[in-house]
């Protein structure tokens, strides 16, 4: 039997002023959670008045904030309050029995419909452009305040372009992008509304003729706080992704958050404090002298932050794009790679020192090599090395695969060629000897069954690996054996092992994990 479910009719609205009678359409099965569309929600010339405001603005490639390899449609950002004003009281029309009833059972009584968020994101697919398989981020407004549904109006016919279709999935890429996996497809209509649970799997079909543009925002809802309290023994105080976790010289551990904040933790999870500034995702952090931390973030900062005093202390623009990777030289440099393509240099207290140009891609991950040596792993696919001292890159290793991680350990203490660990967007798991400029595959093994987040070598070769199928997996060093597995209720973004001997993770979830 075919996989895709038809879509069924499971109510009429009633009769608005805008139009003959509206027809909610239910695509999904429930279970997967609240999926509805109302079609002719925006008229064909509210549609066409959109596009041509936005094709006046012009667009801009998504590329300086997400990877090619996730969207690589055009997208432009509006804050428009007024527009969200009057899209929420046309939804509000549409939908007289409350929005609330689109939440799972258990939300409805705890949550009320607050808004539509303002920061619209209108988004154009031309051929060759798609969105792979994702579930939608939360937005949190404030502490009692996020959004759980996605809305998104359709602005082009579906008669004007081929591919495109909006795909449901019914688990996430650790199953397959693939038909088996698939339970419905919408084929766009323009001026259709399509509101769904943030945590349904989905992507955009790529558009292989014409033009496809959508209008997409999030509704938020506000919450009893008693909702709001982690029910399990988890730490879950950021507010959404946890991103990247170090160990402090005093015991404590930070990490970062996707809402911008840094968190100092004790030892199983009491919260110490916590440093604000960043206006988006904290991406990585390391503890520069004894009490102050750098971080990196998608915000294009670098900040330096006193712990004690919980201040921050200095703010750099440090590139074009989203920071995404940052690690000590040898030399007690910062070394910090960007969605810009570049590694940048930065003497300790954050005076730049040279840029390295040479990745054709965002530069996930950075690792110290010693000897003023610097490895970097690529979405181009590619590690690089580089002489710090010349800035010249004096190796590429080149996969076939975009790169997400890098981590590096030493064997032989007395300097022999060091074992470098890389991670890639299809789960695999790659070591990799280095003597100098010569780099050579050892071994390399499917880590994961979707993207790897993060490689770290534990102890003596033992690495722990991150997947987006919601694994942590430890691996004893040669030959790689699996030796143990934890999970996350999401993605899993970073884990470090403690000088107690105890590990710590998190990931998507929001929550950190002491083990
Ligand atoms: O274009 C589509 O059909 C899906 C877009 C999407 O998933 C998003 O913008 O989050
Ligand atoms: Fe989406």
């Amino acid at each position: 039997m075919d996989a895709i479910s038809s879509l069924s009719v499971v109510e009429e609205a009633g009769v608005t002023n805008s139009g003959p009678c509206r027809i909610i359409e239910q695509p999904l099965p429930r279970e997967l959670g609240t999926c509805v569309l109302i079609p002719g929600f925006l008229s064909r010339a509210e549609c066409t008045a959109l596009i041509e405001a936005a094709e006046g603005r012009g667009f801009s490639s998504a590329e300086l904030d997400y990877p090619p390899s996730y969207r690589n449609n055009d997208r432009q950002v509006l804050a428009d309050a007024q527009l969200a004003a009057q899209l929420l009281s046309r939804l509000r029309e549409e939908l007289p029995g409350g929005i609330e009833r689109l939440l799972p059972g258990d939300l409805i009584p705890n949550w009320k419909l607050e808004s539509i968020n303002e920061r619209f994101r209108l988004c154009r697919y031309q051929p060759g452009q798609r969105f792979h398989i994702h579930q939608d981020g939360v937005h949190h407004r404030d502490s009692d305040c996020r959004s759980m549904l996605t809305f998104m109006v359709y602005l082009t016919d579906g008669d004007d372009f081929e591919g495109g279709d909006t795909l449901f999935y019914a688990a996430g890429p650790q199953a397959g992008e693939g038909k088996s996996n698939l339970v419905a497809r919408v084929r766009p209509h323009a001026g259709s509304l399509i509101v769904f649970d943030h945590s349904i799997w989905h992507a955009g079909e790529e558009v292989t003729r014409g033009v496809k543009h959508v209008l997409r925002s999030d509704l938020l809802f506000r919450g009893a706080p008693e909702m709001l309290t982690p029910v399990n023994t988890s730490v879950s105080h950021h507010q959404g992704y946890v991103w990247t976790l170090i160990e402090l010289d005093d015991g404590r551990v930070a990490s970062g958050g996707r809402d911008g904040s840094i968190r100092i933790w004790h030892e199983e999870g009491a919260l110490s404090s916590s440093l604000t500034g960043h206006s988006q995702s904290v991406l990585g952090l390391i503890e520069v002298r004894p009490g102050v931390i750098a971080s990196i973030s998608r915000d294009r900062t670098l900040r330096y932050w006193d712990v004690a005093e919980e201040r921050c202390i200095r703010s750099v623009t440090a590139h074009r794009a989203a920071v995404l990777s940052i690690v000590l030289t040898s030399g007690r440099m910062i070394a910090t790679g960007s969605a810009d393509h570049t590694i940048r240099l930065w003497s300790e207290d954050g005076t730049l020192v040279r840029s390295l140009v040479g990745h054709d891609g965002w530069v996930w991950g950075l690792v110290n090599l010693g000897q003023d040596l610097l490895a970097s792993a690529s979405e181009d696919g590619s590690v690089r090395i580089w002489n710090l001292g010349s800035g010249q890159c004096i190796a590429t290793f080149p996969t076939s695969c975009a790169l997400r991680t890098i981590d590096a350990f030493q064997p032989d203490l007395t300097g022999g060629p060091a074992h470098l660990a890389i991670g890639d967007a299809s789960g695999q798991v790659t070591f990799l000897s280095m003597d100098l400029s010569d780099v050579r595959e050892l071994v390399s093994f499917k880590a994961h069954d979707a993207a790897v987040r993060r490689v770290r070598f534990l102890h003596d070769g033992v690495l722990a690996t991150c997947g987006e199928d919601n694994r942590l997996r430890i691996w004893s060093g040669n030959p790689s054996e699996l030796i143990h597995e934890d999970t996350h209720g999401n993605f899993v973004t970073d884990v470090i092992e403690l000088r107690s001997g105890s590990r710590v993770s998190c990931g998507y979830d929001g929550e950190l994990r002491w083990r």
